[in-house]
C-alpha cells in the first residue's frame, strides 16, 4: 500500500459513541482523527443550500469530489468546520441534516466521491476513523478494527441527553423511531453497508461507559505494536 499511516478504524450506529470516543483515543494517541459522519453531513448541507436534485448523481459526485470544507484546530479540543466559507460546526449536527447525510450516503456516485478524500487523511503518526464503512471499504488494510455497538434504546437516550444540551426539544420515541429508520437504512443499503469488517472487534457499550471503551480501543492499539 501507498499509505503506511498506521489506521484504527471505529465503525457503528448512530449514537454508539464513536465520534467521542475516537476523539480520546486519537487524543491519547496524538493522531489525527477523521469523522467520515461529517462529510456526509457537510454534503447534506451544501446540496440543499445549493437547491440541487438527488436525482442529479453526476453533479453529487462532482460536488463530493470538490466541497470546499476546511477543518480548522480551534483551542485545544474544539475544531471549527468551516463549509464554503461558512462555519457550519453546530449547523451540520442536526437529526435532520444527519438523515439527509443518511439518504445521500445510499447514492454510490457519493460514496465514491468521498472516498479519496477520506483516504488522504491517513498522515503520520496515524489516523483514527469514524464512520460506517472505515474497515469495511475506505481502509480495509486497517489492522485495528472496531465495530462499536449499543442498543437502539441506549442510542436514543444518549442522543436525547445530547440535543437537550443543546436546547433542542426532542420527543423520546420519536428519536428511537429515527434511529431504527436509520440503522435499517445504512445496514441494508445496497452500497457499503454498515456491517462488522471481517476481523473487526465487536464491542457492545449499552453497559460501559466512555473510558472503558477508550481502554477497550487502546488494548487493542497495544496488541497491534501501535503502542
Ligand atoms: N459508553 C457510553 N456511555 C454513555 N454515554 C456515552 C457512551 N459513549 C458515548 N456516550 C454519549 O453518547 C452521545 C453520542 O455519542 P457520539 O460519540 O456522538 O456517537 P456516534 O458518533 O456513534 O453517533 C454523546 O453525548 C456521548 O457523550
Ligand atoms: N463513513 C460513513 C459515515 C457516515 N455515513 C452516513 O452519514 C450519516 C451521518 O453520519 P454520522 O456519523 O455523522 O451520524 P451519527 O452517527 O453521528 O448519527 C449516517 O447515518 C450514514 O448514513 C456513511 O454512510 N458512511
Amino acid at each position: 500500500m501507498l499509505n503506511q499511516a498506521p489506521v484504527i478504524t471505529i465503525d457503528g450506529p448512530s449514537g454508539a459513541g464513536k465520534g467521542t470516543v475516537s476523539q480520546l483515543v486519537a487524543e491519547k494517541l496524538g493522531w489525527q482523527l477523521l469523522d467520515s459522519g461529517a462529510l456526509y453531513r457537510l454534503l447534506a448541507l451544501a446540496v440543499s443550500h445549493h437547491g440541487m436534485s438527488v436525482e442529479d448523481v453526476d453533479a453529487l459526485k462532482v460536488l463530493a469530489e470538490h466541497l470546499d470544507i476546511q477543518f480548522e484546530q480551534k483551542g485545544d479540543e474544539k475544531v471549527e468546520i468551516i463549509l464554503e466559507g461558512e462555519v457550519v460546526t453546530q449547523a451540520i449536527r442536526t437529526e435532520f441534516v444527519g438523515n439527509q447525510a443518511s439518504m445521500l450516503a445510499a447514492i454510490p456516485e457519493v460514496r465514491e466521491g468521498l472516498l479519496l478524500r477520506q483516504r488522504a487523511f491517513a498522515q503520520m503518526p496515524g489516523l483514527v476513523a469514524d464512520g460506517r464503512d472505515m474497515g469495511t471499504i475506505v481502509f480495509p488494510e486497517a489492522p485495528v478494527k472496531i465495530f462499536l455497538t449499543a442498543s437502539p434504546e441506549e442510542r436514543a437516550q444518549r442522543r436525547l441527553l445530547q440535543l437537550q444540551e443543546k436546547g433542542d426539544e426532542v420527543d423520546f420515541e420519536e428519536l428511537v423511531k429515527t434511529i431504527k429508520e436509520r440503522d435499517e437504512r445504512d445496514a441494508n443499503r445496497a452500497v457499503a453497508p454498515l456491517v462488522p469488517a471481517p476481523g473487526a472487534l465487536v464491542i457492545d457499550s449499552t453497559e460501559l461507559t466512555i473510558e472503558q471503551v477508550v481502554d477497550m480501543i487502546l488494548a487493542e492499539a497495544a496488541k497491534a505494536s501501535y503502542i
